[in-house]
Parts: C-alpha cells; sequence; structure tokens
C-alpha cells in the first residue's frame, strides 16, 4: 500500500502536515500502551497477529458444514454486524455473483440491517424457491432490526425443516456471557463464535463477525488475514512515521480538518468497492462524530458519481477533501476494439485497455478537483483481493484510531446512537418508556 499525500499541499503546507507526525506517534502509541480514552475497546490492536491458524480452521470448516446444506445463506446483522462481511464480499467476489450458474458456494444475502417490510415479505418469498440457512450477528444482542429479521427468518427455518434440524442450519455470533441471542443461542443449541467484549462493532471485521460470513461464501479468509496481519506489522508504532501508512493518513486528514476541511470524501473508480466506503463511513463516523467535532465522512463511486455529485466537489463549498483508494492493476483485462463506421468516434481508444481509460479518467479527475481546490490524498492498493482488502480494513481501522485520539475524543464509544432508539421505543410503547411516549406523540 501506498499513501500519497503530496495532493494536498496546495491547501496545507508540507511542514505543516510533517509537523503532526510526533502527534500522531503519540496517539498510535497509546492504542499500544492501552492509556488512552476508551482503552477497554482495544482487542482489535492486535487481533490479527493474535488470530490462530486454528480459528481460522475452525470457521472454514463451520462454514464449509453450512455451505453443503443450503443454496441460499442469509446473513442477518446491522451496522458492525453487517457492513464489514457485505463490503469485502462485494470487493472480493464477481460484480454479479447472484447471477451464476454454476457455483461452489451459497449465496450470501443480507437482512436485519433495516426495518422495511417490504423487504421482508420480498425476502420470504424469494426463499421459498430455495434451500436456506442463517447466520445471526449481533455483539450486544439485543438490536432491533436484527432481532425482528430473526425472529421471522427462524420462524421460517423451523417451519420448513423442523426445529432439530433448524438448529443446523443457524449459527449465531454474540457476545460470549451477555445478551438475548447468546440466551436463545444456548437454549435452541446452535453453533455460536464469539466477539470478544474488548473489540467494538464496527472494529469487528476480522472476529467472526466478518470471517464466518465471508468463509460461507467461499472468500479465502486465511488470506485476508494475513493481509491484515501484515498491515498490523506495517502501522505499528516502532515504524517511522515516513513509513507508517496509518500516520501517514491520519496527520493528513487531521492537518486538513484543522484547516477548516470537513467533510472527506472516499472515492474509488471501482463500482466493487462501493460498500467499503458504507464499512468505512461508519468506522470513521461513530468514531470521530461526537462533541460537536469529528469529519464528516462522505463517499462516491466513480466516474459513476461524477455525472452527479461531480458539479458539487469541483464547485461546491470549499469544506471538501478527498480520499481516493486507487488500484493498480485489474483482475481481468480487455481491449477496446475498432469499429468501421465509428460513429461514437472512439477509434482513438482501439487496442487500448478500459482500465487505461479508467486510470487517466481517475488522474484527470484528481488534477481537476485539486485545481477546485479539493485537496487529494491517495490510497493505492496492489489489486482488489483477499489479501490487499484484509491490508486495507486494518489500515483503515489503525488510522482511525489515530485520528481520534488526535481529535481528543473517545473513539471506541457511540452514545449519540441511542437517542433515535430511545424515541422508537417510546414511540412503539415499549414498557417503561411510557412517559417518553406521551411526550413525544405531543410534538409529532
Ligand atoms: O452488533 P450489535 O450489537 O447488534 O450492534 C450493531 C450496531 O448497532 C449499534 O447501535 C451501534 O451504533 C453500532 O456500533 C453497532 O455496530
Amino acid at each position: 500500500m501506498n499513501v500519497k499525500i503530496e495532493k494536498i499541499y496546495g491547501a496545507v503546507a508540507a511542514e505543516k502536515v510533517a509537523a503532526l507526525g510526533g502527534e500522531m506517534k503519540v496517539a498510535n502509541e497509546l492504542l499500544h500502551s492501552g492509556k488512552g480514552a476508551g482503552n477497554d475497546f482495544l482487542g482489535w490492536v492486535n487481533l490479527p497477529t493474535q488470530t490462530t491458524e486454528n480459528e481460522i480452521a475452525e470457521i472454514n470448516a463451520v462454514a464449509k458444514e453450512l455451505a453443503k446444506k443450503v443454496e441460499v445463506v442469509v446473513i442477518i446483522g446491522i451496522g458492525g454486524s453487517y457492513l464489514g462481511a457485505k463490503a469485502v464480499l462485494d470487493a472480493i467476489n464477481s460484480s454479479f455473483d447472484q447471477l451464476q450458474k454454476v457455483r461452489k458456494n451459497p449465496v450470501v444475502i443480507f437482512a436485519g440491517q433495516n426495518i422495511s417490510e417490504d423487504y421482508i415479505v420480498e425476502l420470504l418469498d424469494t426463499l421459498k424457491h430455495y434451500s436456506i440457512g442463517a447466520v445471526v450477528i449481533s455483539k450486544s444482542g439485543t438490536t432491533t432490526e436484527p432481532a425482528i429479521a430473526f425472529r421471522i427468518i427462524k420462524e421460517e427455518i423451523e417451519h420448513r425443516y423442523g426445529k432439530d434440524e433448524a438448529a443446523k442450519r443457524i449459527i449465531a455470533v454474540t457476545d460470549k456471557a451477555r445478551g438475548a441471542l447468546r440466551t436463545l443461542a444456548t437454549q435452541e443449541g446452535y453453533k455460536t463464535f464469539v466477539i470478544e467484549d474488548n473489540v467494538g462493532g464496527r472494529f469487528s471485521v476480522l472476529t467472526p463477525v466478518g470471517l464466518l460470513p465471508l468463509a460461507v461464501a467461499g472468500v479465502d479468509i486465511e488470506s485476508f488475514v494475513k493481509g491484515a496481519q501484515d498491515m498490523e506489522r506495517a502501522c505499528l508504532p516502532e515504524v517511522g512515521y515516513d513509513k507508517n501508512p496509518a500516520e501517514i493518513y491520519a496527520a493528513a486528514r487531521t492537518a486538513l480538518y484543522r484547516d477548516g476541511k470537513k467533510i472527506e470524501i472516499l472515492a474509488s473508480y471501482e463500482p466493487k468497492l462501493q460498500n467499503i466506503g458504507e464499512w468505512w463511513k461508519q468506522l470513521y463516523g461513530e468514531s470521530e462524530g461526537k462533541e460537536g467535532k469529528g469529519i464528516f465522512p462522505a463517499s462516491v463511486t466513480l466516474t459513476a458519481d461524477l455525472h452527479s455529485m461531480g458539479q458539487y466537489i469541483q464547485d461546491g463549498e470549499r469544506t471538501l477533501f478527498e480520499t481516493v483508494i486507487s488500484v493498480k492493476e485489474p483482475k481481468s483485462r480487455y481491449e477496446i476494439k475498432a469499429d468501421a463506421a465509428n460513429l461514437d468516434g472512439l477509434n482513438f481508444l482501439a487496442g487500448r485497455r478500459i482500465s487505461e481509460v479508467n486510470r487517466m479518467a481517475q488522474l484527470g479527475t484528481m488534477l481537476a478537483h485539486v485545481d477546485g481546490g479539493v485537496p487529494n490524498i491517495e490510497i493505492e492498493i496492489d489489486k482488489i483481493d483477499a489479501y490487499n482488502i484484509g491490508g486495507l480494513l486494518y489500515f483503515f481501522e489503525k488510522a482511525c484510531g489515530i485520528s481520534g485520539y488526535a481529535l481528543g475524543v473517545n473513539p471506541f464509544d457511540q452514545p449519540g446512537v441511542e437517542a433515535y432508539k430511545k424515541n422508537m421505543f417510546a414511540l412503539l410503547g415499549k414498557p417503561g418508556f411510557e412517559k417518553e411516549g406521551e411526550e413525544l406523540r405531543k410534538r409529532l
């Protein structure tokens, strides 16, 4: 991985960014010494190198067992219990995975990430035609959205296969002792995997939360973890600032934020990485957005969004900066052909690869945005595969911890998320919320 920050120097001087190196180092050291805020949630820091071959083998074995039985696996979860697996799966699988006629692995789909009645009914209707299983994921075991979806999918599986067989088609990933899902899993005899207490949801993609769904879908989780392990080593505080990708990225975005750039747009020219953006938004949004502070994380997929958001990025409020995930080499190869009529005038591209056109679009856009007052950070990965994506996600986690400490917040809590939950329960008349419900209804 290469983190290139030269294209921000027009907005903040190189010396100003470099001067933050020491501060980033201190923040990075805090993540390892455990002396910073939220230090009971630092289990993710050394997680990749602590993951054993046995743990990976067990996840693969359980996934294989389930995959043998079913055509479709419904992964139920929300937030950190959903976005990581979704992001990696989309990045690694064929863009048209669900249309493959010959398949080695079950189709993996997601539920519990919304409360849409239409979504659930359409899901149940579709599942009728397939042999199904489920992986239910909730760290707390009490989150409403996945709990509702699981209640419904569990009933469907039990109805179709009976309780005993259902217990073989359902796997739970949750807290080791607490929460309704743990109680239920024990009672029903589900196979379970544990999310350790010291790993927060948005930092849990390298635990069974991410690894199990990925294994079910046939992703090489060994390489995924290996990529994260190598990145863990590359981002250690012992690695000098100049060579430390997480510290460099954290310094660049911190410098820009302090200089008035309040919005970071994560961009990619590979549509498969779109959901990496969604995962990244939770990671940075929940970690930094508190106490009236924090960079607002947004994302775009280019070139598609150049035809929608491009205008704003080029000419709108100058509070933006852009971080581009660029990919050195595509997996495939396709050359544009010559056309005798050349009505579209594109024969000048004949014999050239589509990726070359994409590359020039990327380079041209970067310069246009920089000229328009949008500083650019480039995060370059070699290719989109399990190894490189594992590394990319760990890199973002590490840089997030460092940035959060530099911002002066606890990057590992999310107190603000409770506000909507309280109101929803009150409006739904949950026992214990009667008075709040009455007050809220008056305001509607
Ligand atoms: O895994 P769960 O406990 O179900 O939590 C799922 C998600 O919902 C919460 O409200 C938090 O804001 C997220 O950080 C978390 O990832």
